[in-house]
Parts: structure tokens; C-alpha cells; sequence
């Protein structure tokens, strides 16, 4: 059933963004579906999941960047949204100051500038060349313009690429002190479950749709989670393990053969109360590495 895709408010004032049922259709195919969750303030949800996941896709939905083709997604009347996405069009033959970076977007008086530099710890910087920077300081810059503007919901894709693991930490730890001190929402994209665990509410687990999510606590105890990431830190390469597969063309496929529109009920991956989602399903009768991966690669070059 398709339903209204205009924005309206969420149900409860503490909810920032809600998303229900939300899928995007592109050249024929889903990119993403039935994408259920919301993110309060002071909460950070986290996507997870491999390559062409949806992660990004499920992001721009949750900000208005994208709309919906199916469901809904509701925000906070006023809402503003601080966004680093996962690449930059930036010219990098020309000169950029850092100054001038926090100022690409819109005007940004030098108050909140200068606090936004020193709460990233590179007031330093401010007459850098942004093509200078080491990656961390890079990231730190990204995060000072997004939350140059007093976000009430913060969205970082991979926030943490190109830095390194002692650097991760430490911007994870500064994305957490901005929560607190803030108490903005954040809606994080990582490939990194190490960090993820440590610095989140909710891990939501994303390919094509919602696979599992919980606390980090519940989902990294659960067997489920052991299948699908094994002892590995990165989730870059892993197999995943599941009772159905979506089909290109937004059909599931299920473990006996069948074809249908959509996931059975009891698909155990699609459990909706957003906690305690590590079940135990038994995913005994086949384990279809790249299932999925094959699916998200029609249509790529
Ligand atoms: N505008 C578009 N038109 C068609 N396909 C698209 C479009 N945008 C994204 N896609 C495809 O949708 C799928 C999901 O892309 P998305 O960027 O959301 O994945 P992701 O989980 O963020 O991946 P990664 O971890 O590689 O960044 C990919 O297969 C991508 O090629």
C-alpha cells in the first residue's frame, strides 16, 4: 500500500525524524525498503551494513534530501540538520581556507565559527588550507561546519574514513561529547563495529532493508551478530546470513524458492520493536554470501 510521502511531524516531540516504511525506487529497482526507525534527541542510531547497503540512501531520506517512493518519513517541524555526506564536490586545485569552507554554505558569524573550531580542537586551523590537512584534521573541519549551525539532528556518513585507528577514536569521542553537550540526535554511517559499539544507542543493520538492530549490547551478544561479523573488526568483508534475499526488482525471495512482494511477517530480521533484535533464527538452510551484493550491483558501471 502506498502511502503519503510528505514530510509531516513525528509522533512525539522527542522524535527528530521518523521513518516508516520508507523505500526508494530507482531505474526499476529498490534501493531501499520498508525502512523502519526514528531517531530522538540525544539519541545516535547507527547504519551498518556492506557496500551499496543503502546506508547512504536511507541517510538522504531521513534529511528530505530524498523522498520517499513508498511510506513515509516525518521531522520535527524547524528541524536543522548538520550533514557531513560521505564525499565533497570540492575543487581541490583551488585555495580553501578552513575559514572559508565554514562559510561555503551560507553565512556564519565569527562567534559561532570560532566556537564551532574550538569544539573540534582546530582553532588552529582556521587559516589552514583545507588540501593540507591530514585526514583527522579533515574530518574535525567537516564536523566544525555541521555543527557550526546548532544542529538539533546531526548526520555523518563514514565520519571517521581516512583517519587512523588511534584518530577514529578520538573523533568518535568528540562526536559523543557533541551529543552530550548538545543533546542533538545523530544518525552515524560506519563500517567500523568496533567504534560502533562503543559509542552508540541503536545499531541498525542495513541491506536493502532493516536485517536486524538493537542496543549494541544485545546485538553484539547475539549469535546472529557473531554469524553476520564473525571476530571481525571491519565490516568491509563479511558474509551475511539470511532467511530470504530481496530481488532486484523489490520481490523477496525465500528460503524454499518463493517469490512474493514482500517479507513474510515472521522473517525474523524484520522484528520491529527496535530492541533485542539478535535473534536466533535458523539460518541453517543456506548461506548465501553476496546474495545481496549481486542484487545491489545491477545497475552499477
Ligand atoms: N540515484 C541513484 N540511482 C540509481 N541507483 C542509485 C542511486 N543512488 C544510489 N544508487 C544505488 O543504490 C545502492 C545503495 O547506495 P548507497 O550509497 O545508499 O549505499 P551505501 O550502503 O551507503 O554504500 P557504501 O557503503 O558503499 O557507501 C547502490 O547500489 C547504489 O549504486
Amino acid at each position: 500500500m502506498l502511502m503519503s510521502n510528505r514530510a509531516r511531524a513525528p509522533k512525539t516531540e522527542s522524535q527528530l525524524v521518523s521513518l516508516a516504511n520508507a523505500g526508494i525506487r530507482r531505474d526499476g529497482r529498490w534501493l531501499v525498503r520498508g525502512v523502519d526507525f526514528s531517531i530522538r534527541r540525544g539519541e545516535v542510531v547507527t547504519l551498518i551494513g556492506p557496500n551499496g547497503a543503502g546506508k547512504s540512501t536511507t541517510a538522504k531520506l531521513a534529511i528530505g534530501v530524498l523522498r520517499p517512493d513508498e511510506g513515509s518519513v516525518a521531522r520535527l517541524p524547524g528541524l536543522r540538520v548538520g550533514y557531513v555526506p560521505q564525499k565533497l564536490a570540492i575543487d581541490w586545485t583551488m585555495p580553501l581556507s578552513v575559514r572559508r569552507l565554514m562559510r561555503l554554505t551560507g553565512p556564519l558569524n565569527d562567534t559561532d565559527l570560532l566556537a564551532a573550531l574550538a569544539s573540534t580542537g582546530i582553532s588552529h586551523l582556521i587559516d589552514a588550507e583545507v588540501r593540507h590537512l591530514s585526514g583527522g584534521e579533515f574530518q574535525r573541519a567537516l564536523l566544525a561546519r555541521a555543527i557550526a549551525r546548532k544542529p538539533d539532528l546531526m548526520v555523518l556518513d563514514e565520519p571517521v574514513q581516512g583517519v587512523d585507528f588511534a584518530g577514529e577514536s578520538a573523533l568518535y569521542d568528540l562526536i559523543r561529547s557533541i551529543r552530550t553537550a548538545t543533546g542533538c540526535g545523530i544518525l552515524m554511517i560506519s563500517h567500523d563495529l568496533h567504534m560502533v559499539m562503543a559509542g552508540t544507542d541503536t545499531v541498525i543493520c542495513l541491506n536493502g532493508h532493516i536485517c536486524c538492530r538493537g542496543t549494541p549490547e544485545v546485538v553484539s551478544q547475539s549469535a546472529y551478530y557473531l554469524k553476520l561479523f564473525g571476530n571481525s573488526r571491519s565490516l568491509a568483508v563479511y558474509s551475511h546470513h539470511h532467511d530470504h534475499t530481496h530481488l532486484p526488482d523489490g520481490r523477496v525471495m525465500h528460503g524454499d524458492g518463493s517469490v512474493t512482494d514482500h517479507c513474510h511477517p515472521d522473517d525474523g530480521h524484520h522484528d520491529q520493536d527496535g530492541h533485542d533484535h539478535a535473534h536466533d533464527h535458523d539460518h541453517s538452510h543456506h548461506h548465501h554470501q553476496g546474495d545481496h551484493a549481486e542484487a545491489k550491483g545491477e545497475g552499477r558501471a
